[in-house]
């Protein structure tokens, strides 16, 4: 920014040089004044249509509602003044990427009414978190914190300000917190934002209310999260000395209106988040501004077997979009047209209708679950995850909906808590992957109406994938390599992945526009040593080999460059080399020119299967060379044993 500032201040001192400003005006002509005001009237006129423009973008939704709007268009980050204002004493922070734990708090703060505990939700990136020393003024006041770890033990990026903040000198006294971790046990640190930030606050003098709860996404996050709530809330009331009104709370949060008048290009048909943004791409792009990017190149890297591999060309020339070998590449897929009409006849619903959700909370910094007015038709396609296995509370809300009782019934018992119904809940919706649709097929008496299903189900996320190219060489193309997700479920129905099948429906045709994809980049922690000396061993079985493919080509790059690099080990892994051995030719071509030493395990060639983990044993050796003596560095991507994913070095 003050680059630009200053380049302009240049600007003006060279490009106009006028003499001193009276002898200027009093040499005019009546002609050049005239001129002068001409002009001055087109300024004028120019500013005041960028200011009505400025005034017409998303917050234009919000005209249905005057009043409300008002209130909605502060931009607050005082959450105790909200809290205040609202006669609010529960707030619930979330550190969130990818939604769970958004949707947690959210769960939450809307129970704390039923025990007199008026919550809200906030994004500790959008408060004012110095504020958490107030919080005890507020009678009965309660701050829980859902919240997620990544990488290697981080925080999400909406957090990580808090985390830096709480590791300072803080007195916390007074302060009622709870914590609910969402992690990973299949990661080295499982959840280890929650158990710091838990241990921080009581070290800080802040009181602990009930313990952190730990939520593992590799084995059922929502019976854990559940389970901890429903120890959570009796602990709560004790301590505040409330009662339980005993009641479910299903109240909508999103007033729907339906809209016939809106314009055409006021409608949302797919943004993330600025209207148009798809038709009028700016950089720079990223989460909330994708970058429409063409597909130069789909092919199919399988020979047979059954299965279909893609190899992906996204051009990102021009976009400004820069990567390194390692780095995500992130896809807003759409879904599937067939489900989305078909979860439109179950609910009965006209697609067409223009429509907006508008929160009922004029407190919240969330105005809409989604960008507002759009069609049911998009808001299905581009906006929520309706291949996601709802979670109970979403089955709690559409026992309402049942005419037969047997199914009020049935929906009660697998949303509740009891031993039996959870263990039905993961019969019927887990194990048989039955989605939104699948259930509404299956319970024939429940209608729900479109707009509470927009409301419930979370928002579609974009998918990431490991970048399969380098940038060194292929500087205008990112590349990915997708397998295509599809299975049979135990009630006959075939799931597709919305990601892998969105992709696998766009092919370049000869003679036609290139098909596109909205995609950003997300820097990544999986890095290359910074000394190419360094020797590494990168263990990829199948797409696991991915982000290798990259650094293959990066210290190739540098060999030809004749700087030194240490030895380059790849194991792989697939079935059977003429069918799924991927990239094979390319990997064979580096081994030829020394660039590369190939270990690889095709598992069904022989009588024996073997698998990556075999030709690691059998090379106990010189990985002990390699990683004691010459102090390489050993990756691992992909899926090992027991459907376990790594992803870190
Ligand atoms: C790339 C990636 C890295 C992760 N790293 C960790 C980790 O280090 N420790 C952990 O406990 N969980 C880890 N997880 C699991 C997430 O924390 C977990 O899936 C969580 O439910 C996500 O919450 P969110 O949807 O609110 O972002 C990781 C997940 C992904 C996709």
């Amino acid at each position: 920014m003050i680059k630009t500032h200053k380049s302009n201040d240049k600007m003006d001192q060279t490009e106009s040089t006028p003499p001193p400003a009276e002898e200027s005006f009093w040499g005019l002509g009546k002609g050049d004044i005239l001129l002068l005001m001409v002009l001055l009237l087109i300024a004028l006129w120019y500013l005041r249509r960028r200011r009505n423009q400025n005034e017409v973008q998303p917050e234009r939704t919000y005209s249905i509602q005057p009043t409300a709007i008002n209130t909605m268009q502060i931009s607050e980050n005082s959450f105790i003044k909200k809290l205040k204002t609202s006669g609010r004493s529960l707030v619930v922070f979330y550190g969130s990427q990818t939604g769970t734990a958004e949707e947690f708090a959210g769960r939450l703060a809307k129970e704390g009414i039923r025990y007199q505990l008026k919550g809200m939700v906030a994004d500790p990136e959008e408060c004012d978190m110095e504020e958490l020393l107030q919080l005890k003024d507020i009678p009965k006041s309660l701050a829980v914190f859902c919240l997620a770890t990544y990488g290697e033990g981080d925080p999400t990026d909406n957090a990580m300000e808090f985390w830096e903040w709480i590791q300072g000198d803080l007195d916390l006294t007074g302060l009622n917190y709870a914590v609910f971790g969402l992690g990973n046990k299949t990661y080295e640190h499982y959840n280890k934002v929650a158990i710091f930030v838990d241990k921080r606050l009581q070290e800080l003098g802040a009181t602990r209310v009930f313990e952190c709860g730990l939520g593992d996404d590799d084995a059922n996050i929502e019976d854990d999260f559940i389970t901890w709530k429903e120890r959570f809330w009796p602990t709560v009331c004790d301590h505040f000395n409330i009662e339980s009104t005993g009641e479910d709370v299903l109240a909508r949060q999103y007033k729907l209106v339906e809209q016939t008048d809106v314009a055409t290009d006021r409608i949302y048909t797919g943004e993330v988040a600025r209207l148009l943004s798809l038709q009028n791409q700016r950089p720079p792009y990223d989460a909330k501004n994708p970058f429409l990017a063409p597909i130069k190149v789909n092919k199919e890297l399988h020979k047979g077997g059954g299965r279909s591999c893609m190899h992906i060309e996204f051009d990102i020339e021009g976009s400004k979009m820069r990567y390194e070998a390692g780095d995500h590449v992130a896809m807003y897929p759409i879904n599937d047209i067939e489900l989305v009409e078909k979860l439109g006849k179950l609910c009965g619903a006209d697609l067409d209708t223009v429509f907006s959700l508008i929160n009922t909370d004029l407190e919240s910094s969330k105005k809409h679950p989604f960008p507002c007015p759009t069609t049911y038709r998009t808001a299905l396609t581009h906006y929520l995850e309706i291949t996601a296995l709802p979670r109970t509370h979403i089955l709690k809300e559409l026992v309402e909906y049942c005419s037969d009782e047997k199914d009020k019934e049935f929906l009660k018992l697998i949303s509740s808590t009891s031993v039996e119904g959870k263990a039905q809940y993961q019969t019927w919706i887990q194990n048989a992957c039955r989605n939104i649709v699948h259930i509404l097929e299956d319970i024939k008496s429940c209608k729900p109406p479109i707009d509470h299903i927009c409301e419930l189900l979370p928002r579609l996320q974009p998918r990431y994938y490991s970048i399969s190219s380098s940038s060194k060489l292929h500087p205008t193309t990112v590349h990915v390599t997708a397998v295509l997700v599809q299975y049979e479920t135990t009630t006959g129905r075939t799931n597709k992945g919305v990601a892998t099948t969105y992709l696998s429906n766009k092919h370049p045709i000869d003679g036609s526009d290139l098909p596109r994809a909205p995609i950003f980049i997300r820097k990544s922690q999986f890095r290359l040593p910074t000394r190419t000396e360094t020797p590494v061993i990168m263990i990829g079985p199948g797409t696991g080999l991915a982000p290798f493919r990259g650094f293959i080509q990066e210290r190739d790059l540098s060999r030809k460059d004749n700087q030194t690099v240490g030895d380059t080990i790849l194991y792989f892994g697939c079935r059977k080399k003429a069918e799924d051995y991927i990239y094979g030719e390319e990997l064979e071509n580096y081994v030829q020119s020394g660039a590369l030493n190939l270990r690889v395990a095709f598992s069904r060639d022989q009588a024996h299967k073997i698998y990556v983990t075999n030709l690691l044993q059998d090379d106990a050796e010189l990985v002990w060379r390699i990683v004691g003596e010459k102090n390489g560095h050993v990756y691992i991507c992909g899926i090992l044993r027991n459907k376990r994913k790594f992803d870190r070095r």
